[in-house]
């Protein structure tokens, strides 16, 4: 059974003093029966990594380098995100892949980065409202899954998150329907490709989800969780939707 995975993306938000969110989310969810990611900015992956004791939360990056070291001023490997304390990291988000340009090859790149350094990556990928509009969803999203997600990838290693570009901070959501012929998609393309691990490979959505959809969202099948960016910021928003997820846990089949 894959396990539920709440994620929570801050983007380019948080100081020091937003650690003490954290503190409210773990404080609300002391032994969750769900995985909880955070990602903070870079600046804060230590401390949050080292804050939060014993609890179970997961701290990972937003983006590392494809390479394990060397001259790239500003850029930061897997390997450091790994021993700042972080398991995870976010590759191939679309603000990267619009802001910084990044292909389906660089995001293959970074998870294999990831990979290397022991990290689960989160490679997310998604249409654009163009893409949408003009039929291409399933083109796109096969395109992407295909050349982002790189050989050696595993159920265990690779969590796959699919966040419409349309949808990601606009409170416009796909409807159930079109959420679910996705993410039956991509299960069914990596099950071609990866045999029966396949089936092991947790599949996220993200875009606009909130405590007031989250619920129906976690009833899709294929959506093992959520991937989470403006109501991740305050635990008042984030709880919620976490204790969404454990709801559905609790109607999975053991
Ligand atoms: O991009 C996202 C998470 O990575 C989604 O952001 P919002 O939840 O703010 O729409």
């Amino acid at each position: 059974m894959r396990r539920r995975l709440a994620a929570g993306n801050w983007k380019m938000n948080g100081t020091a003093a937003s650690l003490s969110e954290m503190d409210a989310l773990i404080e609300a969810h002391l032994s969750p029966s769900v995985e909880i990611l955070l990602c903070p900015p870079a600046t804060l992956i230590a401390a949050m990594a080292s804050r939060k004791g014993q609890h179970p939360l997961a701290v990972g990056g937003q983006d590392c380098h494809a390479a394990a070291s060397g001259a790239h001023t500003g850029d930061l490997s897997a390997q450091q995100f790994k021993d700042a304390g972080a398991t995870f990291v976010l590759v191939g988000h679309s603000e990267r892949r619009t802001d910084h340009r990044e292909t389906d090859d660089v995001v293959a790149g970074k998870a294999r980065a990831a990979h290397a350094a022991g990290l689960v990556a989160v490679i997310c990928l998604g249409e654009t409202l163009a893409e949408r509009e003009a039929g291409q969803t399933l083109d796109v999203v096969g395109r992407q899954l295909d050349n982002s997600v790189p050989d050696g990838a595993t159920g265990l290693n690779t969590v796959v998150a699919y966040e419409p570009v349309w949808a990601i901070g606009t409170g416009l959501t796909p409807t159930s329907e079109q959420i679910g012929e996705v993410h039956e998609f991509m299960r069914s393309r990596l099950s071609a490709r990866f045999g029966a691990d396949g089936a092991y490979f947790r599949l996220l959505y993200g875009g606009s989800v909130k405590p007031s959809n989250a619920t129906e969202i976690f009833a899709i099948p294929d959506v093992d969780g959520a991937l989470v960016g403006g109501a991740s910021l305050k635990a008042a928003d984030f709880s919620p939707i976490v204790t969404a997820l454990e709801q559905a846990a609790d109607m999975d089949l053991p």
